[in-house]
């Protein structure tokens, strides 16, 4: 199978009402990497994540290495707030796989061995709506993955997490990465840090500074990412 991948933006932006609100853009992101997307509120992360998922009309070229059609089956997209169907979390899990026509009974198999890979096997049978943020986003997380996309957009999946939820996404991302291409907003340095490969730091809805993250961490090129990192307000 041809991979999904480079996905190429070439000059991709947000314009509203005829002011450009994020971009011009042009990147490449290869397969493989764990990209953490940064930079101050309002930089353009959502943005940017959303423009390559489809999520949001954008001006430019956005081009996959496989059909726009083929290529939406085979990534997917968390939320910061995670969006559930009202019905169990097995029923939660096996949506995805229903809607590409998986017969019931194997999709309720592999709801069940998600659910283990991703602890909760204790909480099948209740109802999404009911379950604590943590465990939604593992949920969220564990749904996303269950049709093994090549692709996984992750827009702050814990901001709204304490210290220790945090750590078990964390961890569950990290471990998909060995098998998915991760690109993850974060307003976290430590998580960004921890599991990125690769960092795009935006300014004011371009791309100021980008490349690897030992590289980026250790010694950023340009005196707003230094400012950034220092904690500072970047303007
Ligand atoms: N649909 C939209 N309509 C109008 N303005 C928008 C829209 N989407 C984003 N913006 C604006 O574009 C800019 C970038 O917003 P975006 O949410 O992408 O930034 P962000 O880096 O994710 O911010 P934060 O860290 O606060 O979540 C902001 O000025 C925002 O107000």
């Amino acid at each position: 199978m041809v991979s999904l991948l480079p996905l190429r933006l070439e000059g991709a932006a947000l314009v509203r009402r005829g002011r450009t609100l994020v971009g011009p853009i042009d990147l490449d992101l290869p397969a493989g990497d764990v990209t953490a997307v940064i930079g101050p509120n309002g930089s353009g992360k959502t943005s940017l994540l959303r423009m390559m998922h489809g999520l949001q009309p954008a001006r430019g070229r956005i081009r996959w290495s496989v059909p726009e059609a083929e290529a939406r089956q085979r990534q997917a997209f968390v939320f910061q707030r995670p969006i559930v169907l009202r019905r169990s979390v097995a029923a939660n899990l096996a949506y995805p796989l229903r809607l590409r026509g998986v017969p019931r009974e194997e999709a309720r198999a592999r709801a069940d061995e998600q659910a283990r890979r991703f602890d909760l096997t204790t909480l099948l049978t209740q109802p999404a709506p009911s379950l604590s943020g943590g465990e939604l986003q593992r949920l969220a997380l564990a749904r996303a993955l269950i049709t093994e996309p090549e692709l996984l957009f992750a827009d702050e999946p814990c901001a709204a997490l304490d210290g220790r939820a945090t750590r078990a996404v964390e961890t569950h991302l990290a471990r998909a990465a060995s098998r998915t291409t991760l690109v993850l907003a974060t307003h976290d340095m430590g998580q960004a840090r921890r599991i990125a490969t690769r960092v795009i730091f935006l300014l004011h809805g371009r791309v100021h500074e980008t490349g690897p993250a030992d590289a980026f961490f250790s010694d950023p090129q340009t005196e707003a990412a230094r400012a950034f990192l220092r904690g500072d307000i970047v303007e």
